[in-house]
């Protein structure tokens, strides 16, 4: 039997949401200390747990709300649960909110190599790897252009290029097709496939069941922060397109 290579274990996030209107931050700690703020909790996630096994692709499902996103920032380790466990047995590279590391200021290769500094590669790996990068993301006419002259799409699709030049052990990727123009599009998705031939293990949101189908060989659905199913992606797609109907 193959290994797991991510436990999620009765895994819980509360988040405290403010109802109230607050216009600026002066009031909100005036009212924070006064004690007239008040707080909802709300359960994002609930007692959700479930296994990945290394090489297997993993598609998350669920409506708007249903604690998808958060349950990867949990697996990234961008948020920390607030109770139950998450074990990852390998590295990660998470494709959430892409380019969110850029400085904006700075041009398309600084940020390249500003990037690789943060990921811990050298320049000189940086240098090797600058073209490829480049390259795939189509933006040759703008490397020296500060990013922030480029379309949100370009942004992205800087950031998609960055993120998937490592070998990770495990992609977490949070809409990701939806980077970019259509052709662009089609390049992600068979970058996605080129990494899970290599062996690495994915993990996908999205709303497109179809991505979800050709991509994904089991699938979570998520339903109000709790888990549903989880299982072959072909079973747990048509029951999911079944209870919308
Ligand atoms: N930082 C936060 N603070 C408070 N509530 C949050 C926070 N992040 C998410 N939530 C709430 O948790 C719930 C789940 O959000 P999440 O983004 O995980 O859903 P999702 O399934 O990814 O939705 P979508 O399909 O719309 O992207 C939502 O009701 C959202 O309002």
């Amino acid at each position: 039997m193959s290994e797991n290579i991510v436990e999620i274990n009765d895994v819980s996030m509360l988040f405290n949401l403010s109802r109230e209107k607050v216009d600026n931050i002066k009031e909100y700690f005036v009212r924070l200390i006064q004690g007239k703020l008040t707080f909802e909790e709300f359960w994002a996630l609930r007692n959700v747990s479930f296994n990945i096994k290394k090489g297997e692709s993993m598609g998350i499902l669920g409506l708007n709300g249903s604690g998808k996103s958060t349950l990867l920032k949990i697996i990234a380790g961008i948020l920390k649960p607030t109770t139950g466990k998450i074990s990852v047995y390998g590295t990660v590279a998470p494709l959430i909110e892409l380019g969110a590391g850029f400085d904006f200021e700075l041009t398309a290769k600084e940020n390249i190599f500003l990037n690789g500094a943060i990921f811990g590669y050298s320049r000189s790996q940086m240098k090797e790897q600058f073209e490829e990068i480049i390259d795939f993301a189509e933006l040759w006419d703008f490397v020296d252009v500060p990013i922030k002259n480029f379309s949100s799409g370009m942004v992205a699709r800087l950031g998609f290029s960055i993120a998937t030049l490592s070998k990770p052990d495990v992609l977490i990727a949070d809409e990701i097709l939806g980077v970019g123009d259509h052709k662009f599009q089609m390049k992600c998705e068979r970058r996605m496939e080129e990494i899970i031939n290599n062996g690495a293990t994915v993990i996908l949101v999205s709303h497109s069941i179809d991505s979800v189908r050709k991509i994904c060989s089991q699938a979570a659905w998520l339903n109000k922060g709790q888990l549903v199913n989880v299982g072959s992606a072909e079973l747990v797609c048509n029951e999911y397109m079944a209870s919308m109907e």
